[in-house]
């Protein structure tokens, strides 16, 4: 009878575990797999998922049923008319004649740079080389940066991007320009900031494309400690891939595509890289898995590495920019500045006239630029980012041109604190572009709200879950705290001296002009 009672209570017990088994780790993957293979991202199935696999809270919103709220959104009439299909060349980056010939001729010389290097190293390694297509993605990309923005709103070609540097095949691996800068092997000195204490490979593809990696270095659930200082927080790959959705949401198309793609630091970095620096900053854990750590004056150490397990870590890859030889660049320090130190202030954090300044130098006596200044504190002000140093601008485009927004890593890294401070160059200016104003307040109705959009926008990533559901929820809270700062701004000066119509490029007026009119 005991006997029985516990043969009984045993196979309870078997029942119960392999029910909760089931429940948590088979149900989840499955659902996963379902909504990647049908492509369907409704959001019930998504928020399933991201609930079972995460435990977090879902906003119960986002069950509404429907058409995808992010279809929805760029089908508005705020993200239309659709940019022409053909933008006068001019008003294109690069001549397409000029730029396609040089690839052409570049892919040849790395073919034959990298068989001579194979040959002299007597490697039995069978050698990939680099085969130029025409319709490859990346060259699509570059090939339709315009004075407007990165990419066409009407373009497929981001979804191709992304697509790609999620499968495409690594051929070679090197440091990125700055790590070399510091090295003194590039005269990069314009154009990059040499920071080196970040990991970051560029990673070369068989069609010759190219991608900055930034590696996963923080687990999405943890929080930056309180007592850490902007510039000594993580680069989190997450964060980039979250940025680039939220700037394309906002559509501002001012950040390169990202994809969150698994990479094998084995093969796809080690094992292809030409570049000593590089494979000398490589090492096998004591628990075998393949690690490596940035190579620099600063934190040059183990305790610093990213470890692969044994070989596959997530990361980030952001499409790269053209050459800057094609494309040449211009690194800007922010006027916002935050100081680089431990107690230091900088000059906007004690003056609260410090706009007037600004407004006085070029080239913020340009509107235009001014207005990218707002748009630049907004978006860093959602995702959290207290780093933007410098902002880079194509030089073609001049000062009327568009500010992009990369590197973003070091957003996103408290749900919990929205850091007012980030907001300076709005309620010191009190200036918004209309456009932007009009697609904020869009993006803060519950038909769009920006979590319910961000959700459905980052579900298209092979990464898996993008942004904690705290991070989402942030941005509706922030998004607010941005509509309330613009809504004082305008009690206090009018709306039309707060919410300007971008095509006026006429000199920025001080206030003190303003109310002498
Ligand atoms: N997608 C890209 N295409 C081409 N160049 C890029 C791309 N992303 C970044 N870069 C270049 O590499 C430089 C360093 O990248 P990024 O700023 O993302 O890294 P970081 O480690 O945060 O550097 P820093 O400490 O200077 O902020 C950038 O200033 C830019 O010139
Ligand atoms: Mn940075």
């Amino acid at each position: 009878m005991w006997l029985y009672r516990r043969g009984r209570l045993l196979l309870l017990l078997a029942l119960s575990v392999l029910a909760l088994d089931i429940y948590f780790h088979l149900w989840p993957k499955l659902l996963l797999r379902i909504s990647r293979d049908c492509e369907c991202p409704g959001p019930p199935l998504r928020e399933a998922v991201v609930s079972l696999a995460t435990g977090a809270s879902v906003a119960p919103t986002s069950t509404v049923p429907g058409p995808p709220k992010l279809q929805k959104l760029f089908a508005h009439p705020l993200y239309q008319p659709q940019d022409p299909h053909t933008p006068v060349p001019q008003n294109l980056l690069l001549n397409y004649h000029r730029a396609t010939g040089s690839y052409k001729k570049r892919v040849v010389h790395f073919n034959r740079k990298r068989q001579a290097l194979h040959t002299s190293q007597n490697s039995s390694a069978p050698l990939t080389e680099a085969v130029f297509n025409l319709s490859a993605p990346w060259l699509q990309f570059h090939l339709e940066i315009s004075r407007d923005a990165l990419y066409p709103r009407s373009s497929r070609t981001v979804e191709r991007l992304i697509d790609w540097m999620g499968n495409v095949t690594v051929i070679s691996a090197d440091l990125s320009p700055d790590e070399k800068a510091l090295n003194g092997e590039c005269d990069c000195s314009q154009v990059v900031k040499p920071s080196g204490t970040h990991l970051k490979v560029i990673l070369q593809f068989l069609d010759f494309g190219k991608a900055m990696l930034k590696p996963m270095r923080q687990r999405r659930e943890a929080e930056t400690p309180e007592d850490f200082f902007y510039f000594v927080d993580y680069q989190r790959h997450n964060a980039e891939i979250a940025a680039f959705h939220l700037d394309r949401i906002l559509d501002f198309r001012r950040v390169p595509p990202v994809a969150g793609r698994l990479v094998n630091l084995t093969s796809e970095i080690l094992e292809v890289t030409p570049n000593e620096d590089l494979e000398w900053v490589f090492f096998v854990s004591p628990a075998n898995n393949t690690c490596f750590f940035a190579k620099c004056p600063y934190t040059c150490k183990t305790e610093y590495a990213v470890c692969g397990n044994p070989h596959l870590l997530e990361g980030s890859l952001s499409a790269y920019l053209p050459s800057l030889s094609h494309a040449p660049r211009l690194s800007v320090p922010n006027p916002w500045i935050r100081s680089y130190t431990f107690a230091g202030k900088e000059e906007w954090e004690v003056n609260p006239s410090y706009c007037d300044q600004v407004k006085q130098t070029e080239p913020y006596t340009n509107m235009k630029r001014l207005l990218n200044m707002m748009d630049l504190a907004m978006f860093d002000f959602l995702i959290g980012n207290m780093d933007r140093h410098h902002y880079e601008v194509f030089t073609k485009f001049g000062d009327d041109g568009f500010l992009l927004h990369h590197d973003n890593a070091r957003g996103f890294g408290r749900h919990s604190h929205d850091e007012i401070t980030i907001l300076a160059p709005v309620y010191q200016c009190c200036l918004v572009k209309e456009d932007t104003w009009l697609r904020l307040k869009l993006l803060s109705t519950p038909e769009y709200r920006l979590s319910d959009v961000m959700r459905e926008s980052l579900s298209q990533d092979r990464l898996q879950t993008v942004l904690t559901e705290p991070h989402l929820l942030a941005l509706d809270r922030r998004l607010q705290t941005v509509l309330q700062v613009v809504e004082e701004c305008v009690q206090k000066h009018g709306n039309g001296s707060v919410i300007i119509k971008e095509s006026r490029s006429q000199a920025v007026p001080t206030r003190v002009q303003q109310r002498a009119v």
